[in-house]
């Protein structure tokens, strides 16, 4: 199987890189040699190399930044993955592709599933949204693959920064009104690799993807606030000295960005379709903080 791979130095996109490498053709050009900001060097690599997938973990993922820069996010989360889609159609290639629960508007009280309507409160998630409809309206075969709460030890994520000010603070205040499922980027990796094996190993290919494509919630089980994940986090490090950290509502953390109370993704679909469950959020926590020193920030 052929696979162009963007973003290979993002978070997720590093450990798909680990985990789908030695699996047939793997090509995971930098933003040196693939802008998704050019739409037209998107185009040209995929009509040269046709691909047979195309894994697009790339993305303007900078929430608050994004509200000064709309046209930027615009451009990497919509009009890139509407490129990629065209381009792929045209030669007969696949694409998965990453999404947010920052689509939902944060309202419901139980788990979104994939068909709940969406409703972004942030520049950055109606970027994320016209991108999943550019896809599907693509009319080549797709996956959408909503995720949350990415953390891992290296990259740019709510637990180095914890971490970091956890070092340098006496006291952190941290939001307690936002519920979600933190995420392991090595996990969603994983789970992603599988689906894709799974599509490898079907006898018709086509009919596999026509069976399969659309959009799947891929976050770990169960769920925290932002307050949960932090204080789980630091009991597990046992730190030489744990900063106290103070629960706070959203509205004593302005930021530029509204943010959903409540984005935790049902895992049902994912289950049905392909058998897969992600693990608990607490589970890939510890397995995460147990795989290594984090990158120094
Ligand atoms: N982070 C999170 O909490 C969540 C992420 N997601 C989604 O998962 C996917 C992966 O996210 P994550 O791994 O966290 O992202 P990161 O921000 O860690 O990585 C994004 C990657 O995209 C690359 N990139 C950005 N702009 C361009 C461009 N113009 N041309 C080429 N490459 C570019 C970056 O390159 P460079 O390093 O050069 O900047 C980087 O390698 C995204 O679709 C995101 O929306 C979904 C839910 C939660
Ligand atoms: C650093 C810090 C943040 N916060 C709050 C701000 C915010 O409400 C919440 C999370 O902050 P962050 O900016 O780290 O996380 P944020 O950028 O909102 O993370 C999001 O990223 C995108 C890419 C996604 O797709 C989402 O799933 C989600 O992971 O924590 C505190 O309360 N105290 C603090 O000290
Ligand atoms: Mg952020």
């Amino acid at each position: 199987m052929k696979i162009l791979l963007t973003g290979a130095g993002g978070q997720i996109g590093y450990e798909l890189l680990q985990c789908l490498q030695g699996r047939g053709e793997l090509l995971a050009p930098g933003r040196d040699r693939l802008d998704l900001e050019r739409p037209d060097q998107l185009r040209e690599l995929i009509r040269a190399w046709r691909p047979d997938v195309v894994v697009n973990a790339a993305a303007y993922t900078a929430v608050d930044q994004a509200e000064r820069e709309p046209d930027a996010a615009r451009r990497v989360n919509a009009a890139a993955p509407a490129a990629i889609g065209e381009a792929a159609r045209q030669v007969g290639a696949a694409v998965v592709h990453f999404s947010t629960d920052y689509v939902f508007d944060g309202r419901k009280l139980s788990p979104y599933e994939e068909d709940d309507p969406t409703g972004p409160l942030n520049v950055y998630g109606q970027s994320k949204r016209e991108g999943e409809q550019a896809l599907l309206a693509s009319g080549a075969r797709c996956l959408l693959l909503r995720t949350s709460w990415v953390y891992g030890l290296r990259g740019r994520n709510f637990l180095l920064t914890v971490l970091r000010l956890a070092r340098e603070r006496d006291s952190l205040r941290i939001v307690a009104d936002q519920y979600g499922a933190p995420t392991w980027s090595r996990s969603v990796a994983q789970c992603c690799a599988r689906v894709l094996a799974q599509a490898e190993r079907a006898s018709d290919r086509d009919e596999w993807w026509a069976l399969n494509g659309g959009i799947f919630h891929m976050s770990a089980q169960g769920r925290t606030s932002w307050y949960g994940f932090t204080r789980s986090a630091l009991e597990r490090m046992r730190l030489p000295r744990t900063p106290a950290v103070h629960p706070i509502a959203s509205h004593e953390y302005p930021t530029p960005a509204k943010r959903p109370a409540y984005s935790v993704l049902s895992g049902a679909r994912l289950e049905q379709h392909f058998g897969l469950r992600m693990p608990h959020w607490e589970q890939s926590l510890a397995d995460c903080l147990a795989s290594g020193a984090p990158d120094p920030v």
